[in-house]
Parts: structure tokens; sequence; C-alpha cells
């Protein structure tokens, strides 16, 4: 699904954010990747979106080379993925429907399916009854789990998650795990960015771990 050949990235100014970085997410699998404040785990996710692009290497999604994609399809590949970013990037202006039938508009889903299905991403983040309310009105770890809504409303095949449970209790923190899982059981590849240790040692999946830029382990089974 996702594979990273010798990549690194080099922010204008010369910030050096990932060296020569090399791994492989299969279709259907779920992961974490770790690791310390600055380590370039925000980095990774951006390169897999196209938020940024690499400086050297190969990202491919697929078995395409996203170098090859260009601006103006950069949001037809990103409407196969699910973003979940640490600063929620909500609308504000906009109710909490609004903003998770976002992806929805943009794919053409009639209101009645729109309605629909964001009721239901609303009830799987434990959000029930909130649609008509402004982002403003909600708690930080509320506007997390809208924008939690808005990355899984159409269900899509790659899920990248940057510290989704950052301003989360440990007992929302685990019920949106296990919706991942949920989501992951239903196909979607999953891959979850997260300082929380205890958090990736309750649950058995692979951990890439990043330091100072560079992988350390990315073992495709370590348990
Ligand atoms: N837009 C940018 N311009 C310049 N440098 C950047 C930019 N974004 C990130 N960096 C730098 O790249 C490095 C990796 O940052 P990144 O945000 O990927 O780390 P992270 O592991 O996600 O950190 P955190 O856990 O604190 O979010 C850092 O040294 C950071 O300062």
């Amino acid at each position: 699904m996702i594979r990273f050949e010798q990549v690194s990235k080099v922010y204008p100014g010369g910030q050096k954010a990932l060296s020569g970085v090399s791994f492989h997410l299969k279709k259907g699998e779920m992961a974490f990747l770790t690791g310390h404040s600055g380590a370039g785990k925000s980095t990774l996710l951006k390169l897999i979106s196209v938020i940024e692009r690499a400086s050297a290497g190969r990202v491919s999604i697929n078995g395409h080379d996203v170098a090859q994609v260009s601006p103006a399809q950069v949001p037809y590949l990103r409407r196969d993925i699910g973003i979940i970013f640490q600063n929620h990037q909500l609308l504000m202006d906009r109710s909490v429907h609004d903003n998770v039938a976002l992806p929805l508009l943009i794919e053409g889903f009639s209101q009645k399916e729109i309605n629909k299905r964001v009721s239901g991403a609303l009830d799987m983040v434990g959000l029930h009854g909130k649609e008509k309310h402004n982002p403003i009105m909600l708690s930080g770890g509320e506007q997390q789990r809208v924008g939690i809504a808005r990355a899984i409303v159409n269900k899509p095949p790659l899920i990248l998650a940057d510290e989704p449970t950052g301003n989360l209790d440990p007992k929302l923190s685990m019920d949106i795990m296990g919706l991942f899982e949920l989501l992951n059981d239903a196909g979607s590849s999953v891959l979850v960015a997260t300082h929380d240790l205890g958090l990736i040692a309750r649950m058995k999946y692979r951990t890439l771990t990043l330091k100072q830029g560079q992988m350390l382990f990315a073992e495709e089974h370590q348990l």
C-alpha cells in the first residue's frame, strides 16, 4: 500500500526531517509510528498525503510513485486517505455536521446519504446529538473527535492519524483505537503516529520507530 525507499526530506531553510527512510505498510495493515518530538513523524505522514514532497528517494502508494502525481491530481489521491491532523483543522464557522460532511460533498453524495453517513460517523466517535454545534463550542477532545469523524466518514482505504488521542482521556483513547481496529477489520490500512507508548504496548501492532529522522525498527512482525 505505502512504500518508502530511501526517502529523505529537507525543509526549505535546511532543516533535515527524514534521512534514508525505507519501510512498507501492507494493504490492510495497521501499524504505529513512534519517536520523540521532532523525530519526523508528521513529516512522514505529510509525504504520504502529498502535503509535502520528498527531497530524495521514492514514496509510492499502491505502486504509484507520488512524485508523478501533479498538483491537480493531488485532491483525487487524498480522497482515498482519511487524515487526522494534530490541530484538527476544522472549519470553525461551520457546524459539526458540515465539517464531517465535507469529504462526502466533494464526492457528490446525495443529501440523504450525507445525513445518514454523518450521523453514523458521529455516533462512532461518541458525538451523537452534536451535529448542530459549532466546533468552537466543543472541548479540545470533542473537536479532535469531529476531525476523526470527518476522516473516516467516507470509509477511506487508508487512514493516517497524527496523535489522534493526544487530547483524550485513556477510556476515550481506547475507544478511538477500537474504532480504528474496526475500520482496519473492514479493510482500511491504518498508520497511527503517537508518543503514547502505553497505548502501543496495549495493542499488538507493528511499530515503526523514528529517531532523528531515521527509521530504527520497521520489522514485519514485532511483538
Ligand atoms: N514546515 C517546516 N519547515 C521547516 N522545518 C520543519 C517543518 N516542519 C517540520 N520541520 C522540522 O522537521 C523536523 C521533524 O518534524 P516533525 O513535525 O515531522 O516531527 P514529529 O516527530 O512529528 O514531532 P512532534 O511529535 O513534536 O509532532 C523537526 O526538526 C521540525 O522542526
